[in-house]
């Protein structure tokens, strides 16, 4: 039987620009911590893609209350997906190259302070999302966002600066497509379905979603001109967004969309290739706990 004070940090020595060695002298920083709480630490650093999953899993397994990871949305994702409607908590050292969640949660962002809060701050219960089979936590989307996801998950170094170049470059490679959403056929630039309101980095997408509020928004974003990009990008970081009338955002409980062939989709930041042209996003209410 393990005792319920202990807590595992997971950390994805790739997330982000850090370095290891950083990533190390944080995690010594927790281990340092943590007994301050009344916690008994450990740390693993993942060795592959879905080993946060298999970690959390088995944390959950052995009654491990509280994970802390040290990564991005990716990571979250991973190790969320295995405390859904369990009693284990997760707490955010966001280290990654967007950081939506806890941006939206208003975490810290400084490393230090950010541990400090995962150790001592208490659970709150928020919504996910589920697109087909699988959970998201902050966005999922299709069309442009999804592209970007694609081409970004290709580059060599992530971080904000090379995610800017790739959005940059993928503008003008990408075709907007028709999608059928709820049956009726739009032409759309991006559709993103918003639990969190941002995609990472402060771009707001979804300025008014909240992440406990039993919904999930559906943001339309329409075709424009090369004119528009500016205002477009300015309303997006200065979370105004949702005034453009470009973009239409409708709160839903669930969505089912069908596009021309196999679906690109974006499940937080992580590009996935679906079989199907049709997804049915849910939301799934009060369903992680999450440390703040
Ligand atoms: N040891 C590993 N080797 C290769 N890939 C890994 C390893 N550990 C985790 N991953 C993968 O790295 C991906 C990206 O991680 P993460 O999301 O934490 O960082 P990021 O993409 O830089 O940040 P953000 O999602 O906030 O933009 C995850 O989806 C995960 O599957």
């Amino acid at each position: 039987m393990v005792a319920q004070t202990t807590l595992l940090a997971i950390v994805n020595p790739l997330s982000g620009t850090a370095s290891v060695q950083d990533k190390q002298k944080w995690v010594d920083f927790l281990l340092t911590k943590a007994p301050d709480a009344g916690f008994t630490p450990e740390a693993v650093f993942t060795t592959h893609p879905g080993h946060a999953t298999e970690l959390a899993a088995a944390a959950v397994r052995q009654g491990i209350r509280r994970l802390v990871i040290i990564g991005g949305d990716g990571t979250v994702n991973e190790t969320a997906q295995a405390l859904l409607n369990t009693q284990t908590a997760l707490g955010i050292v966001p280290v990654g190259s967007g950081n939506g969640l806890a941006r939206h949660l208003s975490l810290p962002l400084n490393p230090k302070k950010a541990i400090e809060r995962a150790i001592h701050g208490r659970p709150v219960v928020i919504d996910s999302g589920r697109i087909n089979e699988r959970a998201f936590f902050c966005t999922t989307g299709i069309g442009f966002d999804a592209y970007v996801a694609g081409e970004f998950a290709q580059q060599p170094v992530r971080g904000l600066p090379t995610y800017i170049r790739t959005a940059y470059r993928a503008f003008w490679n990408y075709q907007p497509a028709t999608y059928e959403i709820d049956q009726k056929p739009h032409r759309l630039f991006s559709l993103t379905i918003a639990n969190a309101g941002q995609f990472g980095n402060n771009a707001w997408i979804s300025p008014q979603s909240n992440v406990a509020d039993g919904l999930l928004d559906v943001c339309q974003l329409k075709p424009f001109p090369p004119s528009a990009v500016g205002m477009l990008a300015w309303r997006l970081f200065n979370k105004t967004l949702d005034q453009s009338t470009y973009l239409t955002v409708r709160p839903t409980r669930t969505v089912v969309v069908k596009g021309e062939g196999p679906l690109l989709i974006h499940v937080d930041g992580e590009p996935v290739m679906l079989t199907t042209d049709t997804v049915t996003v849910q939301v799934v209410p009060s369903s992680l706990l999450v440390i703040r």
